[in-house]
């Protein structure tokens, strides 16, 4: 397997860097543009494992899209609703936004749409959207447990109506039906069942829905109304640089008590996760906002923290990471949803930390991190591209650091290593 070495840094780093479109923006444009009639353009949309699988999956629903990857370009004909092929065999990797949103565009498909995944992919949650589709009368074949992939949906144009979804292991469900019910055959209302976890990503669901012309009325936290009839409009639109994937070069100034800007990214984003400013903040770092970027300046020591991160749960591992450098513990909480992503997190994370000899106690629902001298280490990244890309920022500051299959970073940021290290060049 492969393996990169990080070499820690006995300076603080001092770069701009820019990052990539965001993933969560990107393969929202891609679907809403789907469902417009008419052309649209992507401008900065993000080029990666998660981003192909969704183009790929689109185009061989029949709607044409055109990649230019050297202009970080894509184009989408829209067409307006309507699902040309009546028969796809969908393969969606590990994305959980392709798996859960594809499934809803192909409610809308008069025809036959088989999906599937990786073998961890077939482990992550779905059942709460496919009831929702069979409770509308469509028919969903599962060839291994009933409520995970593999499955075949003998889509028939979503019915709407009102519908309780359950939340509580993703939210990414609930976006899926939001996204489509405007195509439904009568108005669609739902209601969230107990928790809605990782709210900011609902949110920017519903901006994106706004930006493209169609409105969702929320009576309260959990109950969305869409009006059927309403149409996308297909447009240009420019995406905002990944806030998840910024960071891990945040972080790097944070524990080199050095300087990184980030570009085109500000406070103004619509992503959850650019409330990581706040948490560096709140450990020390000085942040500051420009016109059109972010700085942050690390401070000489960073401070612990205690903190509920279901709204920003993409950062647990980068605030894991860096967090045997803080001066007291850090705690993290209210995060057991992200025990069914890409990996199990909350246990990748606690054993990583501990193989470097870091102290850590894990709850069901996070973690506690206490301040220790780290032991170099090889990190196993369990097909996370979360792991690789936070636990190297752990390197900058311990020597002897080594990413185990560093290539796992392509899900959402193929050239992060070669950014990462024209960062510290
Ligand atoms: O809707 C989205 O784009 C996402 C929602 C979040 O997932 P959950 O809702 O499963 O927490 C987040 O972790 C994921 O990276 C992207
Ligand atoms: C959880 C993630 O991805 P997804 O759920 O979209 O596969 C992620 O990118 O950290």
């Amino acid at each position: 397997m492969d393996t990169i070495a990080i070499p820690a840094l006995n300076r603080p780093v001092d770069a701009t860097v820019e990052i990539p479109g965001s993933k969560s923006i990107t393969n929202r444009a891609l679907l809403v543009a789907a469902l417009a009639q008419g052309d649209s353009t992507l401008e900065n949309a993000l080029f990666s494992e998660d981003s192909e699988y969704f183009a790929k999956c689109v185009e061989q629903l029949g709607i044409p899209i055109t990649l230019h990857p050297h202009l970080a370009q894509i184009q989408v004909s829209g067409k307006g609703g309507d699902i040309p092929a009546k028969q796809a065999d969908l393969f969606v990797g590990l994305a959980g936004t392709a798996a859960r949103f594809i499934t809803a565009l192909v409610a809308l498909g008069n025809g036959e749409y088989r999906l599937d995944g990786v073998p961890r992919m077939r482990e992550r949650p779905m059942g709460d959207l496919v009831t929702v589709l069979q409770n509308s009368g469509i028919t969903i074949n599962f060839e291994g447990n009933s409520g995970f992939m593999p499955y075949t949906i003998y889509g028939q144009q979503f019915a709407g109506g009102h519908f309780r979804l359950k939340a509580n292991q993703t939210s990414q469900q609930l976006s899926a039906l939001l996204m489509i019910a405007p195509y439904a055959q009568q108005d669609t209302t739902i209601e969230v069942e107990g928790t809605l976890v990782s709210q900011s990503y609902v949110k920017m669901t519903c901006r994106l829905m706004a930006d493209f012309g169609v409105d969702v009325t929320q009576t309260d936290d959990n109950q969305f109304h869409i009006k059927a009839g309403q149409r996308y409009q297909a447009r240009h639109y420019t995406i905002e640089p990944d806030a998840s994937n910024a960071s891990y070069f945040f972080a790097a100034a944070a524990v080199t008590g050095g300087r990184v800007r980030v570009n085109h990214l500000t406070k103004q984003s619509c992503q959850g996760d650019i409330l990581w400013l706040n948490v560096l903040e709140q450990m020390g770092c000085q942040v500051i906002e420009g016109a059109d970027y972010t700085e942050v300046i690390g401070p000489e020591q960073l401070q612990g923290i205690d903190i509920d991160m279901n709204d920003m749960s993409d950062l647990v591992q980068t605030l894991g990471a860096i967090a045997p450098y803080a001066s007291s513990p850090v705690i993290i909480r209210n995060v057991e949803h992200i025990r069914y992503k890409e990996t199990e997190r909350i246990r990748a994370v606690v054993t990583e930390l501990r193989r470097l000899g870091v102290k850590v106690e894990e709850f069901a629902d996070g973690m506690k991190i206490e301040p220790t001298p780290i032991t170099p280490a090889a990190i196993e990244t369990y097909h996370d591209h979360r792991m690789a890309m936070a636990f190297a920022v752990t390197g900058l500051k311990t020597p002897g650091i080594v990413i185990q299959d560093p290539g796992c970073t392509a899900k959402t940021f193929p050239d992060y290593f070669t950014r990462f290290f024209k960062m510290i060049d």
